[in-house]
């Protein structure tokens, strides 16, 4: 039987890793209070915390303060190990935008104890993830508008030129210690803004006229 090519445009079915990266605007780390990164700050999400547009973002039973940070994904078409930054973009198959849930409560306390973020940011549905968008619509991504609401009100409103590293530095950085494969996404970090969320909210969120997304908050029962 011939076997079907996968198509990249549903990479969040592939199983493939979600590496994030931290701290990656300053206007972010000052209001969380963080000393600024002098290297990438990364974690991982499993492939079970995507969630598309017409199911629910669930807050976990765990956590009081559930936080979104709205953030510019990066799909990975060409894995490697050890890229160079300037070989880096031909790595690239396209963009998503993304939101990093995030359990504050539960992170500030792990960070407290010298434990590992994974409850706070690696639970189910904590990756609403929009459409794929091909590499070609978004020829800079380095100058892109982000926005996130709730409930129709302002909350985050950054701008990738305020990345402390750039999207082809993450991946020479992250492909040193981490192979890249093909279907991988990278979440780039969030700009200042990020906001506790409730059940029954509605979050919208878009790249200026690239793409726009739209979730509900649901309580897990
Ligand atoms: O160190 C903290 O208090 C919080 C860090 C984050 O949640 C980092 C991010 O996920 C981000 O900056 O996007
Ligand atoms: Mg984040």
């Amino acid at each position: 039987m011939a076997m079907t090519a996968r198509n990249i445009s549903q990479f969040w079915e592939w199983g493939r890793k979600i590496i994030c990266v931290g701290r990656n605007y300053a206007d972010h780390a000052k209001e969380l209070k963080n000393a600024i990164p002098t290297e990438p700050v990364l974690f991982l999400k499993p492939p079970s915390a995507y969630v598309r547009e017409g199911s629910p973002i669930l807050v976990p039973p765990y956590t009081g303060n559930l936080h979104h940070e709205v953030e510019l994904g990066v799909v990975i078409g060409k894995g490697g190990t050890a890229i160079p930054q300037a070989a880096a973009m031909e790595h690239v198959a396209g963009y998503a935008l993304c939101l990093d849930m995030t359990a504050r409560d539960i992170q500030d306390e792990c960070k407290s104890r010298g434990l590992p973020w994974t409850l706070a940011k690696a639970f189910n549905t904590s990756c609403p993830v929009s459409d794929f968008i091909p590499k070609e619509r978004i020829p800079d991504p380095a100058n892109l508008n982000l926005w996130l609401k709730v409930n129709e009100q302002l909350r985050q409103n950054g701008s990738t030129s305020q990345m402390i590293f750039s999207i082809p530095y993450l991946i020479s950085y992250i492909s040193d210690f981490i192979t890249l494969e093909e279907g991988d996404l990278i979440l780039t970090g969030t700009p200042k803004g990020v906001s506790a969320v409730q059940e029954h909210d509605e979050l919208q969120a878009g790249i200026q006229d690239v793409v726009t997304m739209s979730f509900r908050v649901d309580r897990q029962d």
